[in-house]
């Protein structure tokens, strides 16, 4: 069993997180006495989120054991879940399913933040989180537009990456969360530079890839035809490829909607796409539910389901866990990729 706990975050309380949490641990629970693998949890929240969600779904809750710090987690029996409790409370008898609230982004951002100072500081082998709302962040007065950019800012990284992975498809969006009509704008030479040398070291790094192919989508269709389409393959995305020339293995820019066939994509280890949807269309197509959601370039490992709060469904008991534990795995496998590679690269 690796020794450092994997922390999980809260998520927002008023979706599937905490039900996915429940499930997921429940199901890793039954399938350690069959195997003894895998790091121990650490849940960086409100307790009363889970027994509230527990009590109102009529599952049965783990034994929560509040710990005052990661080093204790090691103490904590197996079938127990050990808790982190925040500063940051929600009120349970305002909580609802499904229901958006602005006064839970504080415990929100604070269980991230908590996650992130205890994996910087070595304490947690990596950060798994299970989803926020965006629209609750910013009703809370916080302007990260998700994870990836809090993420950035909690760690010092002026440019963390996102990087979707699943049923061997990596997509990476060179521009997130932003409006379409500002996507051509912010990309600059400078930008995809850093971005194709972050996903190029990664691939090395934490996916064990010794020489990695990226692939390079364009921003307009058919590549620009030219210049007839746009010229922003040629202002932009070549001169920032042949910046890392004999660095990294780039090739492209491709025309995007020929790229993910699985021939098309067999060669590369990513695609790097121009834009959000560019690249997450297809792998929520590809494989919904199993994919894994990794912020590269930070210090510290971090992953994600690949989906949302999906407040249609919360307390329903329809949500499926899957993705969580698949993202848990993922972190783990991870954190021992780099550890090898930073033996191997003192
Ligand atoms: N990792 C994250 O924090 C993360 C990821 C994606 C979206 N979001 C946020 O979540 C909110 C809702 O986003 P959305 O509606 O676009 O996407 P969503 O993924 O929440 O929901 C899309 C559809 O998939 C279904 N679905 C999602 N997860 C499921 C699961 N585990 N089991 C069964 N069905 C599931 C939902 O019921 C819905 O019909 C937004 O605020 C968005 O920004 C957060
Ligand atoms: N773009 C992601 C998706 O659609 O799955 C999602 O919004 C999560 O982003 P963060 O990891 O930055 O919260």
């Amino acid at each position: 069993m690796d020794a450092l706990p994997i922390a999980l975050t809260m998520g927002d309380p008023a979706g599937i997180g905490p039900e996915i949490v429940l499930k997921a641990f429940a199901q890793q629970q039954r399938e350690r006495q069959k195997r003894l693998a895998g790091a121990k949890w650490l849940w960086v929240g409100d307790p009363e989120v889970l027994l509230w969600t527990a009590q109102q779904m009529g599952l049965v809750p783990p034994k929560l054991q509040r710990v005052r710090q990661a080093a204790e987690v090691a103490q904590v029996a197996d079938e127990v879940l050990a808790v982190l409790p925040l500063e940051a409370c929600i009120d349970r008898h305002k909580l609802a399913f499904g229901v958006a609230d602005g006064a839970h982004a504080k415990a929100v951002v604070e269980s991230i933040e908590t996650a992130t100072a205890l994996a910087m500081s070595g304490q947690v082998g990596g950060v798994v989180t299970p989803p926020i709302h965006k629209g609750v962040l910013h009703a809370g007065g916080y302007r990260w537009p998700g994870h990836t950019e809090l993420l950035g800012h909690c760690t010092g990284v002026t440019t963390p990456v996102m990087m979707l992975a699943g049923r061997g498809l990596r997509v990476v969006p060179a521009t997130i969360h932003q409006s379409i009509r500002s996507v051509p704008d912010s990309l600059s030479v400078a930008k995809l530079t850093q971005i194709f040398s972050v996903v190029g070291h990664s691939l090395q790094q934490d996916f064990g890839l010794r020489e990695p192919r990226i692939a390079i989508c364009a921003l307009n269709p058919h590549a620009g035809e030219g210049g007839a389409f746009g010229d922003e393959e040629r202002r932009i995305i070549q001169p920032a490829m042949a910046a890392l020339m004999g660095e990294v293995r780039l090739e492209g820019p491709f025309p995007a909607d020929a790229l993910f066939s699985e021939a098309a994509r067999a060669p590369y280890g990513a695609i790097i796409c121009m834009y959000h949807d560019q690249a997450l269309i297809p792998i929520k197509m590809h494989c919904f539910g199993e994919a894994t959601n990794i912020t590269l370039g930070l210090p510290i490992i971090r992953t994600s389901v690949d989906h949302g709060t999906a407040y249609d469904i919360a307390g329903s008991g329809r949500a499926k866990h899957g993705a969580l534990l698949i993202a848990v795995e993922q972190a783990a496998r991870m954190a021992a990729n780099r550890r090898t590679w930073q033996q191997e690269h003192p």
